[in-house]
């Protein structure tokens, strides 16, 4: 185990001195902060945790009551022992009631100062060392989304992990595809601040009249249709991170706002004279050469290089073809268990030619392609004719004739069931996705009532939250 860091605030600097002299002989490996004033106190804490916090109770500039409750809101699981007068017990059950580990009364003895000390310290070490190993768990399960073995997609989770613990802004690039919002959520889940859940935005989703409001919040009345206070996205992300997908598409003049409430970490809900601080941290996604829009003026460069600071490529996939295996088995699984069916097997020449062909929508592409292949495959085995049957034009290599002819032809019925679900599977999924999985707008498009679609949507056993980004 590492140093543990104790923080001690008391306004009495007799007091501060003394312990700051005596503690350290007392407790091994203990590193011991003071200081005289809780909003120092506070600034010290936000900066990085410690594994304990004596406090006074009675202080001119900020009661420990006070100080108690902040630190708790900025870590619930601060472990703080108060120093209370002799005679105040109902401040001591008070502050126990407010999350306090335990309490002290002054004057005390050293020993059992000491004592209590150990105690505290025993827990924080527990939590500490629970941390770490939920850490390390979420980090396989997390990082346990993502298929491929190749030497990019190596890199791009060694990227992961090292940006993971860190609280820069990140902007995660590649093509459509490619599994950029699966890396912002990794980066998220693996992060401090995993706690809280990750916000998302898909930034050209929102009609550029709303996007400020939707961002940065808006007061009742600030603007017609504004009926009531909104909170906006920033302030629901805040002690989170905050998800911009599509960054190169937002329009100049929220770039703005948005550079503001990156460079003074605040922002001002539209109607409000007043600003909020907020603590959130930008992960940006983008398929777009924003260089490129620098260039020509439609992406501000300042802002460019304050989303930047940390950057994760995430491989197109003619880059992983060597992975193309792996994710074809794992789309497979996936598929079937979606389609409620078996697994199929794949032959190995099916699993030369979708290596050898062109994937210009990346995994994204060949997960949809691998659904399609399962859901015509009549038997056990996805065989190059049912490749061919599927999608034999786009094949990098011709298919040989007879591969088709040594396979028994269907009877008619049959294949025209599997042809219709094919048809409603690939209709229904196309229509989700363009509306991010919201229902209602998807039946209004395909001309449907609500309820038919979704017993249609149930039928064919999708799920309309999985489309909120594709
Ligand atoms: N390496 C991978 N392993 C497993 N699944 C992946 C991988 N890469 C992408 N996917 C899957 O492919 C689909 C697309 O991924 P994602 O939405 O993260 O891509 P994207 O780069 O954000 O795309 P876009 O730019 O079009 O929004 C998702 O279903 C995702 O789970």
């Amino acid at each position: 185990m590492d140093q543990f860091n104790v923080l001690i605030v008391d306004d009495e600097r007799d007091m501060l001195d003394g312990l700051r002299r005596i503690l350290p002989y007392e407790l091994e490996k203990t590193n011991i902060v003071v200081t005289h004033s809780p909003l120092q106190a506070l600034e010290l804490a936000a900066a990085s945790p410690f594994d304990l916090i004596l406090m006074d109770v009675r202080m001119p500039e900020m009661s420990g009551i006070e100080l108690l409750e902040q630190i708790r809101a900025m870590d619930s699981k601060a472990t703080v022992i108060m120093m209370t007068a002799y005679g105040s017990i109902e401040t001591a059950v008070q502050s126990i009631k407010l999350g306090a580990y335990d309490f002290i009364t002054k004057p005390f003895d050293i020993p059992d100062l000491v004592r209590l000390i150990k105690k505290a310290l025993e827990r924080s070490g527990l939590i500490r060392e629970n941390q770490s190993l939920r850490q390390r768990i979420s980090e396989k399960t997390v990082l346990e989304e993502f298929v491929g073995q190749s030497p990019p997609m190596q890199q791009l989770y060694a990227t992961i992990r090292s940006v993971a613990g860190t609280d820069y802004p990140v902007l995660i690039r590649g093509e459509s595809g490619t599994g950029k919002e699966l890396a912002a959520k990794a980066i998220h889940t693996l992060s401090r601040r995993c706690e809280r859940g990750l916000v998302s935005v898909n930034c050209p989703a929102i009609p550029e009249h709303l996007l400020e409001s939707e961002l940065f919040g808006h007061k009742k009345g600030s603007f017609t249709g504004a009926l009531k206070d909104h909170k906006g996205l920033f302030a629901e992300a805040n002690g989170s991170s905050l998800h911009l997908d599509e960054i190169a598409d937002i329009p100049v003049s929220i770039q703005t706002k948005l550079l503001r409430a990156l460079q003074e970490q605040e922002i001002r809900p539209l109607g409000s004279s007043r600003n909020i601080k907020v603590d959130v941290r930008i992960l940006s996604t983008t398929n777009q050469h924003l260089e490129n829009k620098i260039l020509d003026k439609s992406f501000r460069e300042d802002l460019f290089y304050r989303l930047n600071v940390v950057s994760v490529e995430t491989p197109p996939l003619r880059e992983i073809t060597e992975d193309i295996p792996l994710l074809v088995h794992h789309f497979n699984r996936l598929s079937a268990l979606e389609l409620n069916c078996t697994p199929k097997v794949v032959a190995t020449d099916v699993l030369e030619v979708l290596m050898q062909r062109e994937w210009p929508g990346n995994v994204r592409e060949l997960k949809n392609f691998v659904r399609r292949l399962i859901i015509f495959c009549p038997g056990e085995e996805l065989s190059l004719s049912v490749l061919k049957m599927v999608d034999g034009r786009h094949a990098a290599r011709p298919v040989p004739d007879n591969t088709i002819e040594s396979e028994a032809i269907e009877p008619y019925a049959e294949a025209k069931t599997k042809a219709i679900n094919a048809f409603t599977d690939e209709y229904v999924r196309d229509v989700l996705s363009r509306t991010g999985g919201n229902v209602s707008q998807a039946a209004k498009m395909a001309g449907l009532s609500r309820v038919a679609l979704q017993k249609i949507i149930r039928r064919m056993n999708m799920i309309p939250g999985e489309y909120r980004s594709e």
